[in-house]
């Protein structure tokens, strides 16, 4: 064979692998008539998503309806808006779409074992063991951790008002989630244990991997070996975390054959329910591995947009302010019963995370190619789930800008879909710590409204930047006026 034959079957090869890989894979919607915003050669739209992924997806369902298409490099996603559809996708038919699609591939240890990536009969064994761990009843045997890190909380922000100080809420509200989340799932205390200032020191690196790298992760997962050098301070702060828990948990299995008395927090309950085995200890270290993922950001980011609105609207401010006065006045103290009870709060809570949900979109695999509704789902197009665009559709929520507690009274519930609020997700697979993180902030709120008064000032920035990472942040600090009450 002649040279000139050899490199023409090479440029003919190479064109077909580039056509394959990075052209054809594109015309996958256009081919069953979705529509969607144009890709752009290899990296299909993730220029429009790194603007923030939580405005194009509004935008794209502006221009092209409930439901479209785009892709994260080459990867599709097929966005469904349309509540009625993802209720049967997330409830009434979940056995046909029981998994999230992990856009990283090659999950690294410990993640691989948490209950958010883990399918099938792996998934369903975590989740029952977690599902009796979240329950109420025990959840109140460690309230005790939640009480104690809220009231360092109020402590720090009477200080500060003190001082004629401000600080990023952000920070603020992120060392009491932090708190929580070291103390219950990694069983380390603060104020009793040396162990905790370091582990929390290595577990707020690893949120520090800048959003660069991420998406590289996310775009080009056989790009991973090559990230090591930028990935190693995040690799560090696993291996440092894993290997502790892992020591905690075999100092808690001796405690428990010698019958010594242990903290209650979340990592003795999963220890105790994986005595006969349900439950490896690597498998325990990635559920208190995903437990920081998921649980420290989002409800840190709960409780700083809940003070911005609050500073912002002081109307609701002072409306809530008394309804917690009063439970005090009545009770004496907020506890894990009064705080459930305070209607007005609840109201604040649901409103804030409907403008802001923290986990502002998630997704599930789809597993055969499937009709709903008149819409085709195609196996391996996973289906993404746009909580902020639902929650910001003027089809379900009137003025959806607008900050209106009473949207959530029981009358105004009972006349909405309720399908369309879903800042937890939907359906079996939803967040397993919902009630830990509502517990949290309702404590945290009644505690810190009940101390100190927020307003604007000029720092505070009006109207608040987002940023869509992992979750969806607050892009700047955001500031606000503390004052204590008197
Ligand atoms: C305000 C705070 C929080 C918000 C807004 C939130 C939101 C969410 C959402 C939207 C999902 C996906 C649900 C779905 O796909 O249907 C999720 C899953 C999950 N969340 Fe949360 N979350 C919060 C706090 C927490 C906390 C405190 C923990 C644990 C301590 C936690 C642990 C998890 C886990 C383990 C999953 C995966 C469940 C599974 O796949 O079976 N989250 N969360």
């Amino acid at each position: 064979m002649s040279t000139w034959t050899l490199a023409i079957i090479a440029v003919t090869c190479a064109v077909y692998l580039f056509y394959t890989s990075y052209v054809s894979p594109f015309k996958l919607f256009s081919k069953s008539g979705i529509k969607g915003p144009p890709p752009t050669l290899i990296v299909g739209n993730l220029s429009e998503f790194r603007k923030g992924l939580h405005d194009s997806l509004v935008n794209n369902r502006q221009k092209y309806g409930k439901v479209f298409g785009t892709f994260l490099g080459t990867q599709p996603m097929l966005w469904i808006g349309d509540v009625d559809i993802l209720k049967i996708i997330m409830v009434k038919e979940f056995h046909q779409f029981p998994d999230r699609e992990a856009l990283i591939k090659k999950l690294p240890y410990p993640f691989k074992h948490s209950v958010l990536f883990t399918s099938g009969e792996d998934w369903k064994r975590i989740r029952s063991i977690l599902t009796a761990t979240f329950s109420a009843s025990k959840l109140k045997q460690i309230f005790y951790i939640v009480e104690s890190a809220c009231n360092r909380c109020v402590e720090k922000l009477e200080a500060l008002s003190e001082n004629e100080e401000i600080a990023d809420m952000k920070v603020i509200y992120g060392n009491l989630t932090m708190e929580v989340i070291a103390a219950s799932a990694f069983g380390v205390q603060l104020e009793n244990d040396p162990r905790a200032s370091k582990l929390i020191n290595y577990a707020n690196k690893i949120f520090d991997t800048a959003p660069t790298i991420q998406f590289i992760l996310v775009l080009m997962p056989s790009f991973q070996p090559f990230l090591r050098f930028f990935l190693r301070e995040r690799q560090e702060s696993t291996t440092y975390i894993a290997n502790t828990v892992k020591g905690i948990i075999r100092e808690r299995r001796e405690s428990l054959k010698n019958g010594t008395r242990c903290n209650r927090d979340l990592l003795q309950l999963m220890i105790e329910a994986s005595e006969d085995g349900k439950m490896s200890d690597d498998e325990i270290v990635g559920q208190a591995y995903i437990f920081l993922i998921a649980g420290y950001e989002t409800t840190a980011n709960t409780l700083t947009y809940a003070t911005y609105l609050l500073a912002n609207h002081p109307e609701v401010q002072d409306k809530l302010y008394k309804e917690i006065d009063k439970t005090y006045q009545d009770k004496g103290v907020i506890d894990y019963e009064s705080v459930s009870e305070l209607q007005y709060l609840d109201m604040v809570l649901s409103e804030t995370l409907r403008i802001y949900p923290p986990a502002h979109a998630v997704n599930r695999g789809v597993s055969k190619d499937v009709t709903i509704n008149g819409v085709k789902l195609l196996k391996s197009v996973p289906v993404g789930i746009p909580i902020y665009g639902i929650h910001h559709d003027p089809d379900y929520w009137p003025n959806p800008e607008q900050f209106r507690p009473e949207r959530f009274t029981p009358e105004e519930k009972q006349a909405r879909n309720p399908s369309c609020y879903m800042p937890f997700g939907m359906g079996p697979r939803n967040c397993i710590g919902m009630r830990l993180a509502l517990i949290e902030a309702k404590l945290a709120l009644a505690k810190v409204v009940k101390a100190v008064e927020f307003s604007a000032i000029d720092k505070t920035e009006i109207p608040l930047k987002l940023k869509a990472g992992g979750t969806l942040s607050p892009a700047n600090p955001v500031y606000v006026g503390i004052k204590k009450r008197l």
